[in-house]
């Protein structure tokens, strides 16, 4: 049976406006997604009795829960495929860590089955796909940096520099629904264009509430803030930082202490998976 071996990288949320709430409770945001080179590892290898099993267990997520399985049986069921797969994950990005593991998971789940199954579903089929899954699945399925709008669906894909980050990784996981539920949220900042945010940059609302709700990450912040501007991404954990180079940002972080550990990748404005499945065609 063929198999494929494809990476899921994380993202950074360089700023996160909330700029309103949905009926549903939902939250509306404006938010730029750069992703960095750092993933998962996915191996793909088809079945042809439909089955789709996970070899790899995550600590606390069963089987059926996994992001890995929901797509690719929301996959399966949308193309009334036969075959199955059987899937192996190399877990590499921290969990709660506000840097997209799972969505990105479950987008490399969809692209490479498809790929894997030759469904030839179109990007936009992949990414509505997507979003039943989760609010942060579109971008990874698109795999280009963009500036985001309404739950994270309404994309439009941007050219950023590509620095070098620093990525501290608290020993804490935050709860993205704890820090969308927290009645001191700012939920009302004022909407702005991309031309805005790209002149004059933003904030990210979520990062007052976790700062006074976990002393480790307000501590990161702190620490980070001495070399370089250090903010957070999504709802956190993870809190990163830029640098020109990257000789400038390993200096940096072979300073940081080890009670913080973190690590440096480029950024980037096409995704690994997707430099990845271009050089498969
Ligand atoms: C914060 C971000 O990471 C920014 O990229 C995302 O918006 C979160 O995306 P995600 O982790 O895929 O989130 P989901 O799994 O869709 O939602 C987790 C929970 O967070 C809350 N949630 C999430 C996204 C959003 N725009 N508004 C919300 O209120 C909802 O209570 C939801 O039940
Ligand atoms: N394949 C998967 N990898 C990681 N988490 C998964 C996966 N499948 C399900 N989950 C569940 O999703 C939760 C969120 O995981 P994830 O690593 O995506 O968080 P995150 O980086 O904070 O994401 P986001 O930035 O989208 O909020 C986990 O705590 C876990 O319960």
């Amino acid at each position: 049976m063929p198999s494929l071996t494809l990476p899921a990288p994380a993202k950074l949320n360089l700023m996160l406006h909330i700029v309103g709430r949905r009926a549903d409770g939902y939250h509306e945001l404006q938010t730029l997604f750069q992703f960095i080179d750092h993933a998962d590892q996915l191996r793909f290898q088809a079945r042809d009795d439909g089955e789709i099993r996970l070899h790899s267990d995550i600590a606390g997520v069963p089987h059926d829960d996994n992001l890995i399985v929901r797509a690719a049986r929301a996959l399966q069921q949308h193309a009334s495929c036969p075959l199955g797969a059987d899937i192996w994950l190399d877990k590499r990005l921290p969990m709660g860590g506000g840097i997209g593991g799972g969505s990105s998971d479950a987008a490399t789940t969809l692209l490479g089955l498809d790929h894997l199954w030759q469904l030839r579903s179109s990007e936009d089929q992949l990414a509505e796909l997507g979003l039943t899954l989760g609010a942060d699945v579109p971008v990874f399925v698109r795999g280009r940096a963009a500036f985001a709008e309404g739950v994270g669906e309404r994309l439009q894909p941007v050219e950023l520099e590509e620095p070098w980050y620093i990525v501290v990784v608290p020993q804490v996981s935050v709860s993205t629904a704890e820090i969308f539920r927290a009645p001191e949220l700012t939920r009302n900042t004022p909407a702005i264009t991309l031309h805005a945010v790209l002149e004059r940059g933003g904030h990210n609302d979520c990062q007052p509430v976790v700062e006074q709700r976990y002393p480790e990450i307000r501590n990161a912040l702190i620490l980070l803030n001495k070399f370089t501007s250090a903010r957070l991404t999504g709802t956190g954990g993870c809190v990163f930082g830029s640098f020109p180079s990257k000789s400038e940002a390993d200096r940096v972080a072979a300073q940081l202490p080890a009670s913080l550990p973190g690590f440096v990748a480029k950024g980037s404005n096409i995704s690994m998976l997707h430099r990845t499945l271009r050089s498969l065609t």
